[in-house]
């Protein structure tokens, strides 16, 4: 058995989905759920994702072999100090959030230095719904999971997690913590900023909501992600602002470009762009494989 008691923080999508594949493959003899939601846990359990659940963080991880905080990143620096008192130093913390920088940044905080056993993780695959009952089976199969231990991180820690990953069929691979922030902040929080913004326009144009009645599958396909949790996409352009200001910079910048073009009829430069970007999400669709909710591509 690979985990004999895991704890998850927040037993929503994406810890309820960790939690359902863990014990489907045999990983884990005993699974606790952690939260504030009491009504979100009693479903855990009843659903199966769970065996049992605590509100109260101490407790949940005095006995845990591995501890797996999956809340929004705005709640990691209180969890780590509710948790400080009771962790046993044998116990692994790992995470799902979607910035690395700020759990290492919370932990030292918290700790007065990064944990040895703490190994900062990031699955790149969800959809835009939240809650246990969005959870399901199957969501990291042949997903990527990026893992971003520190310096001080002990290798053992970092085998572990690993195995927890690829034990559900994620693909896991290495990364610095800087880096993965910069990455994420150009293909995922991004992208998010802007679909919200562009609802929120829209929305703003008209307060009756008409316009959305003429909308179809373009407007579908660039917006779903506007439908996700928007506490945690709070957190995360919090959390992650350095890097977010400096893509969406770029972003900006090029806006005004393509506002040029059109204004002044430049129509080489608007196709080379449309030509360029085609390119790049032919070759994107060619390296990920669709076909589960939230894919977009189905
Ligand atoms: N949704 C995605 O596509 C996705 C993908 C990868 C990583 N993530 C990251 O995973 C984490 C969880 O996201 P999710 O989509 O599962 O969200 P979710 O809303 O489905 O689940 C989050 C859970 O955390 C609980 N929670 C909220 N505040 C808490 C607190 N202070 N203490 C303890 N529990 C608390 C909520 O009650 C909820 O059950 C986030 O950090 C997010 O950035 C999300
Ligand atoms: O498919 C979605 O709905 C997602 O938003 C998943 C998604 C993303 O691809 O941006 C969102 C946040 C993450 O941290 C990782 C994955």
């Amino acid at each position: 058995m690979l985990i004999n008691r895991l704890v998850v923080i927040g037993v929503g999508l994406i810890g309820g989905s960790v939690a359902r594949d863990a014990r489907k493959f045999g990983l884990v003899k005993e699974i606790i759920g952690c939260g504030r939601g009491e009504a979100n846990l009693q479903k855990a359990v009843e659903l199966g994702v769970v065996d049992s659940y605590t509100t109260d963080v101490a407790d949940a991880v005095k006995d845990a072999d591995m501890v797996l905080m999956a809340a929004p990143m705005g709640a990691f620096e209180s969890l780590f100090r509710a948790m400080k008192p009771a962790l046993s130093p044998n116990t692994i913390i790992t995470d799902a959030g979607s910035v690395k920088g700020c759990v290492v940044d919370d932990a030292i905080k918290v700790f007065g230095e990064v944990p040895a056993n703490l190994v900062p993780a990031h699955p790149i695959a969800g959809t835009e719904k939240s809650g246990v009952e969005a959870s399901f089976e199957g969501l990291y199969r042949d997903r990527r999971v990026l893992l971003t231990p520190t310096e001080q991180t002990d290798p053992q820690a970092t085998a572990k997690v690993r195995a927890l990953w690829t034990g559900i069929g994620a693909r896991v691979d290495e990364i610095g913590v800087e880096h993965h922030d910069k990455v994420l902040a150009a293909t995922s929080h991004l992208p998010h900023l802007l679909a919200y913004g562009l609802v929120d326009t829209l929305a703003r144009m008209d307060d009756s909501r008409e316009i959305f009645s003429y909308a179809a599958g373009g407007f579908r396909d660039f917006t779903r992600i506007a439908a996700s949790d928007p506490q945690m996409w709070h957190d995360i352009n919090f959390t992650n602002r350095k890097a977010i200001l400096e893509v969406l910079d770029l972003y900006r910048a090029d806006l005004d470009q393509l506002r040029h073009w059109i204004s002044t009829d430049d129509s080489e430069s608007l196709m080379t762009c449309f030509k360029n970007a085609k390119s790049a999400r032919d070759h994107f669709s060619s390296i990920f494989h669709a076909g589960k909710p939230g894919d977009g591509d189905e």
